[in-house]
């Protein structure tokens, strides 16, 4: 059996992926309405036209759906802390497979640290990668990366994830992969700003090249392999988020570009994220700008105009 704690859109679209190669699913949200009304339909607001298949069972039962091997936990990241602290079962040798994306703004870490620190006997992983919800619920062709310190065990979730559509590529380097994923989401952001702006391809070609120096600039520094920056987690997952409209960071730095309000219902992970990275940067003293001007920008602190002109004033130097 197979957990998956957050029946958002990416949850629910890891469920039904897995359902469909024939995995047996227990898919966790925390509105017994909703999930009651989701059993009966099948159905969901935030994966519309996806039937879920009935090889997953909806439940608002957080401590059953915590007994599972593995578990997927698919709730936003500013929240995967509390919600972590809401199951009281230490988890113990239970393999717990971070997908979300993001740094907690309280401490500055990825999801693996916030696993390590909440469940110290648990096996903390990571699956990220270029993937839209609806594109993996669709059934759409699919690779991601799995990053589990633990190798053998990494390769033994890579086993139990992948499906005939959902690719995984294992990797050993977490943090690597975890800067990845969340920094791209900063830099959509950006891209989505300068889009909205008005200030052309050309300048989003060179934020998205920047952004990709940025994220292998703090990824090495805090240990990772620039190789896996390279990869999916990283270079991958910048591609697709710094280009589709599909991407909610890359439609919220569109609405800031644009000087227009964006609903904060929505899941932004690159705002908190630029927060906690700018913090990062200033600790460490590294060197982020588009990641401070990302922070700045969504606190409201400067105008589109003024970041544009931050990063253009900075000095000249080497690539
Ligand atoms: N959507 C995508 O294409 C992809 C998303 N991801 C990552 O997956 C993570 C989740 O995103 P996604 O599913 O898209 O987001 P959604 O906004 O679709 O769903 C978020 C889910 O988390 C639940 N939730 C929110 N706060 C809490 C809380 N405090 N405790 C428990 N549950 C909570 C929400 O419940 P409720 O409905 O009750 O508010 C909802 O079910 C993010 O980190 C994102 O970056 C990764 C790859 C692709
Ligand atoms: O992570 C994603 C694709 O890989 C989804 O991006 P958004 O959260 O910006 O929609």
């Amino acid at each position: 059996m197979i957990g998956v704690l957050g029946a958002g859109a990416f949850g629910t679209a890891l469920a039904v992926a897995l359902a469909q190669d024939g995995r047996k699913v227990m898919l966790w949200g925390r509105n017994a309405g909703v999930m009651d009304e989701m059993a009966q339909s099948r159905q969901t607001a935030r994966l519309p036209g996806v039937t879920l298949p009935e090889g997953i069972e909806i439940t608002a039962d957080l401590a059953r759906a915590a007994t599972a091997e593995t578990l997927l936990l698919a709730v936003p990241m500013q929240t995967l802390s509390s919600v972590l602290g809401s199951i009281s079962d230490p988890l113990e040798g239970q393999k717990l497979v971070a997908c979300c994306k993001g740094l907690d703004l309280a401490t500055g870490e990825g999801p693996s640290h916030v696993i390590a620190h909440a469940k110290p006997g648990a096996l903390p992983a990571i699956l990220t990668g270029p993937s839209f919800a609806a594109d993996i619920a669709r059934g759409l062709p699919t690779a991601l990366t799995l990053a589990c310190e633990d190798a053998e065990a990494g390769l033994v979730l890579q086993h139990v994830l992948s499906t005939k559509t959902l690719r995984l590529y294992r990797s050993t380097d977490v943090t690597g992969a975890e800067i990845g994923g969340a920094l791209k989401n900063v830099m959509a952001i950006a891209c989505g700003a300068c889009i909205g702006a008005g200030f052309g391809d050309s300048a989003r070609a060179a934020l998205m090249t920047r952004g990709f120096a940025e994220m292998t600039r703090l990824a090495v520094h805090l240990g990772a392999k620039a190789e896996t920056i390279t990869g999916l987690s990283g270079l991958g997952d910048l591609a697709l988020t710094c280009t589709s409209e599909l991407s909610r960071n890359y439609r919220y730095g569109q609405a800031l570009g644009r000087a227009e309000g964006f609903d904060p219902s929505v899941t932004v992970e690159g705002a908190a994220t630029a927060r906690a990275v700018a913090a990062l940067a200033a600790r460490d003293g590294i060197p982020m700008p588009v990641s401070g001007v990302v922070a700045a920008l969504t606190e409201g602190k400067v105008t589109i105009a003024e970041a544009l002109e931050e990063l253009l004033s900075r000095p000249l130097k080497e690539e």
